[in-house]
């Protein structure tokens, strides 16, 4: 689709339903948990634990094999209460560096803060990040890289910053924040960037999209949080590529959407425990 704006004209394809049912394929009889893929979320300091909660568990609940989570040591209990099937580090455990290279999606910055630990935190992880493994730089980790001038080379990263966040990221003030600009100043980034508002938009360095799908039911604290855990799972069991991308964004809103038929704010828990049903719905194409 080509979109016309008064000054200006940007190719953005809308993302199709049809593609969940590409992405999302029935599990192999001949597997195990390792075969869906090992994610580490780093984040949650000791105001914001919750939001590590919803990133790990969205990517429990929508297949991920493993999933480990270095968070602040006060968020243990309750991590361990909600969510019994994710590994605990303390995030300022010196083995942290070590268990990053271990696995194969590090989604970081859902409530990291932007203290100085934080910083910290986040310049070793991108230091030690290896060229063959996926990156998400969510919330925290993106103001704190804006802030910090910080130099992300990594190729297979993906941004997920809101308008505010793209804002401090890319200079672009969020009325000015056309597809036109957007692309531009994406494709500065390495890898693929979401910029997210009600009507998301993606830029991988070769193509831009928007996400057709979602609803105000979704304006709540933690959504964002949901699609990084999302986009953990479904890279980590389905490779990383446009496709898969643009597919976790596709799903988290359509969830949404589904729910918000029958309830007026959809809670990221509800989309997350509503992820097991949807995800085999679109393996058996149902949806
Ligand atoms: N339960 C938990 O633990 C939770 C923890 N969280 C964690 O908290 C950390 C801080 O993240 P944050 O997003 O809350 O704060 P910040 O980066 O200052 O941005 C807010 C500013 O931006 C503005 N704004 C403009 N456009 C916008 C847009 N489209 N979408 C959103 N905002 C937009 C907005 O404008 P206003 O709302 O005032 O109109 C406001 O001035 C981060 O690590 C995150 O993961 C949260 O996930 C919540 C649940
Ligand atoms: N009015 C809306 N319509 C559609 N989607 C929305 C709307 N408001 C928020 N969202 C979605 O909810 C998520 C909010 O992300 P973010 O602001 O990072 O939340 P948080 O940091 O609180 O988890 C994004 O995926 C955004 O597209
Ligand atoms: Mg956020």
């Amino acid at each position: 689709m080509v979109r016309y704006n008064a000054d200006e004209v940007i190719a953005v394809k809308k993302i199709s339903a049809s593609l969940i049912n590409r992405v999302i394929q029935p599990r192999p009889q001949e597997s195990h948990k390792g075969t869906f893929g090992r994610v580490l979320v780093i984040g949650g300091n000791a105001q914001f634990g919750g939001a590590a909660i919803m990133a790990a568990s969205a990517a429990v609940y929508c297949g991920a094999g493993l999933v480990s989570v270095a968070t602040a040591p006060v968020n243990r209990s309750a991590l361990h209460a909600r969510l019994p099937e994710a590994m605990i580090i303390p995030y300022d455990d010196p083995q942290l560096m070590a268990l990053i290279r271990t696995v194969d999606v590090v989604a970081i910055g859902p409530g990291l803060g932007t203290d100085e630990l934080a910083a910290s935190i986040l310049s070793h992880t991108l230091k030690t990040v290896k060229d063959s493994q996926a990156l998400i730089i969510d919330g925290s980790a993106i103001t704190l890289i804006a802030e910090h001038q910080l130099t992300v080379s990594h190729a297979r990263t993906v941004w997920t910053p809101h308008q505010m966040e793209w804002q401090r990221l890319s200079g672009i003030a969020v009325r000015d924040q056309t597809p036109l600009a957007n692309q531009t100043a994406a494709t500065k980034l390495p890898g693929t960037v979401i910029v997210k508002s009600h009507r998301t938009e993606l830029f991988t360095p070769t193509a831009s999209y928007e996400n057709p799908v979602g609803t105000p039911a979704m304006a709540t604290g933690g959504m964002g949080d949901t699609l990084v855990g999302m986009l953990a799972g479904f890279i980590a069991q389905f490779g990383l590529s446009d496709d898969v991308v643009s597919a976790a964004v596709y799903a988290h809103s359509a969830i949404a959407e589904e729910l918000a038929k029958t309830n007026y704010v959809v809670l990221p828990s509800m989309l997350i425990q509503q992820l097991p049903n949807y995800m085999q719905r679109a393996a058996a194409a149902q949806v």
